[in-house]
């Protein structure tokens, strides 16, 4: 019996379960825990496209509902949990990721989409052990799945209308409840049905006992399924990533898959050994997959993200990461005792200021940067273009817009937009190397510096990742130009990596400031009163969950 030592182990704590569900509550209160429902804020968004594999999507929703929780409790409530546990169960089948339906036209259109097949269920489930540290929030993360697989028989029209007239759909991830009416669809079921309920009461014990009962540092129980992490990141997984992105090991399987590792070392001209170590990390890290042993295989993430021509190719910025920021990490404690960028020691040469540095590279240089640009932007970028209605809007001027990617997405998303893109002319006059996804005559591009030359005339200024890399004096000077360029109505499209209000995360944003660049990042709030000092009005903010958050403002 798992669960009973355990349970002597949160006796006094507080522990609070971030869900409202009515299943997930009667299964915890059945084993005997003791907990306070707190259901999260979280608007269950997230974009699903950016997962490689469903669960992981059920996972991270799982962690953002915990962590909203987590973070919320101790201002709003007073009093912080000593565990928060999210949970969120997905259906899927035939690859398309079912919730709750939002209609009976929906429960029937799921309903219809399992009749005589099988499918997986998923819960994600994370566990967020918090610690009050001087009076901030510290915590730590578990995360995990659980799959479990059910048949449904054969159904008929009737009975599919039948069961969802009952009502029993509506509230439910594929629109059944197999506790109830529900069952009487369900053929067969493998794996835990608890977990098909809403909750996988026997993992999460396991996992419970990890925490409580074992040492972290010395259990591999947990290790396979659980991933235990602070408020950072992992060294050794980014090199690996760096080094097979380097040798261009994505781009070979990609070409030739189910090479075994002599082969590879053989066609990247590398020691077998090392390959051999390198391939088993990656497989490790979800990047490659060796399920007919011994030859190996890019998973969903590499193809979609590490292969060089992929559409939305991350290569150009893990480049720019391993040849650029890893070495300024390098030196990181000095980073942290001198307060100041390490460009110096990481390159051998005095720092100049963000924009110069791309200006006086070589063409080498200038060349990565725009890459990495260009490939976060690519992924970004739809995201960033559609988080708002710009249907008023006729014209936008992309300060910074770089290659242009952002731009494009602008445009594609907009009909009646026509967008320039700004940038400084070393930036605009090497834009021919970079082929946008589809052409469009409403992008053009001009030269300038935006801190001195006249701006563009437009409706819309789109700031996308700029502003963090400024301090708040330069900051004013940009946004003072753009507000003189701007008549009443017109509008400013800020788009960064907007921190907590509490500065508690996100650690993306957190650690990337440890860079120590010249800017600063800054949470939405922060933002919005640099720009109402210049008579912008913020009137959405949006927190995208892929990469940038957005905040869209309006010239009073
Ligand atoms: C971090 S990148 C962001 C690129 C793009 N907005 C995006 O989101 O992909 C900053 C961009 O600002 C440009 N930039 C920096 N200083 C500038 C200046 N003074 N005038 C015009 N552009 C500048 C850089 O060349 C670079 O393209």
């Amino acid at each position: 019996m798992v669960l009973n030592p355990v349970i002597s182990k949160l006796s006094g704590k507080l522990v609070v379960l971030a869900s409202a569900s009515p299943r997930r509550l009667e299964i915890l209160r059945n084993a005997g825990l003791r907990f306070e429902v707190v259901p999260s804020w979280f608007k269950e968004t997230l974009d699903k496209r950016v997962f490689k594999s469903p669960h992981e999507y059920a996972v991270e929703t799982a962690k953002q509902k915990a962590l909203e929780v987590a973070r919320r409790m101790p201002v709003k409530h007073l009093k912080t949990p000593d565990i928060v546990i999210g949970a969120d169960t997905i259906v899927t089948v035939d690859g398309l990721i079912l919730e709750k339906p939002v209609s009976k036209h929906d429960a029937y259109r799921m309903l219809s989409s399992l009749s005589g097949k099988e499918h997986s269920v998923y819960t994600g489930v994370a566990i967020i052990v918090c610690h009050e540290k001087e009076s901030k929030l510290d915590y730590q993360l578990i995360d995990f799945y659980e799959e479990t697989k059910v048949k449904f028989a054969d159904l008929s029209e009737d009975m599919l209308w039948e069961y969802i007239n009952s009502g029993e759909p509506m509230d439910k991830a594929g629109g059944y409840g197999i506790q109830a009416l529900g069952g009487m669809l369900v053929e067969y079921v493998h794996g835990d049905f608890l977990n098909v309920v809403g909750f996988p009461l026997n993992h999460f014990c396991k996992q419970l006992d990890v925490i409580y009962n074992q040492s972290t540092s010395s259990s591999d129980q947990g290790a396979e399924s659980a991933h235990l992490s602070h408020n950072g990141t992992h060294v050794p997984p980014a090199l690996a990533l760096f080094t097979a992105s380097k040798l261009s090991v994505f781009d070979l399987l990609h070409g030739k898959p189910g090479l075994d590792a002599a082969q590879v070392a053989h066609e990247i001209r590398a020691s077998v050994k090392g390959t051999q170590c390198l391939l088993e990390a990656c497989v490790s890290l979800g990047l490659l997959t060796t399920s007919q042993k011994p030859v190996y295989e890019n998973t969903e993430l590499a193809t979609l993200f590490l292969r060089s021509d992929a559409r939305f190719s991350l290569r150009g910025y893990i480049q720019h990461c391993n040849d650029t920021v890893w070495p300024l990490f390098s030196h990181l404690d000095s980073a942290v005792q001198e307060g100041t960028t390490q460009h110096q020691r990481a390159f051998s040469k005095k720092p100049k200021d963000n924009s110069q540095d791309v200006c006086h590279g070589s063409q080498d240089v200038k060349l990565r940067f725009m890459n990495a640009m260009h490939s976060i932007a690519k992924v970004t970028g739809e995201t960033v273009a559609t988080a708002f209605d710009l249907s008023s809007f006729k014209t936008a001027c992309d300060l910074g817009g770089c290659t242009g990617a952002m731009a494009y997405e602008f445009t594609k998303a907009h009909p009646g937009l026509s967008v320039t893109v700004f940038d400084l002319p070393s930036v605009v006059e090497m834009r021919e190397h970079f082929q946008p996804q589809h052409a469009d005559s409403r992008v053009s591009f001009a030269a300038g510096d935006f801190f001195k030359d006249e701006l563009p005339k437009a409706d819309l200024y789109i700031l996308a990742r700029i502003l963090h890399d400024w301090p708040d004096e330069k900051v004013h000077i940009l946004l003072g130009k753009i507000a003189d360029a701007c008549t009443p109505g017109c509008g400013v499209l800020l788009s960064e990596i907007f921190l907590d209000e509490d500065r508690a995360g996100p650690s993306r944003g957190l650690l990337q400031a440890l860079s120590m660049s010249e800017g600063q990042q800054r949470s939405a709030a922060e933002y919005s009163l640099l720009l109402k000092s210049h008579g912008f009005i913020p009137s959405h903010i949006t927190h995208t969950h892929n990469l940038l958050d957005a905040m869209l403002c309006i010239k009073a």
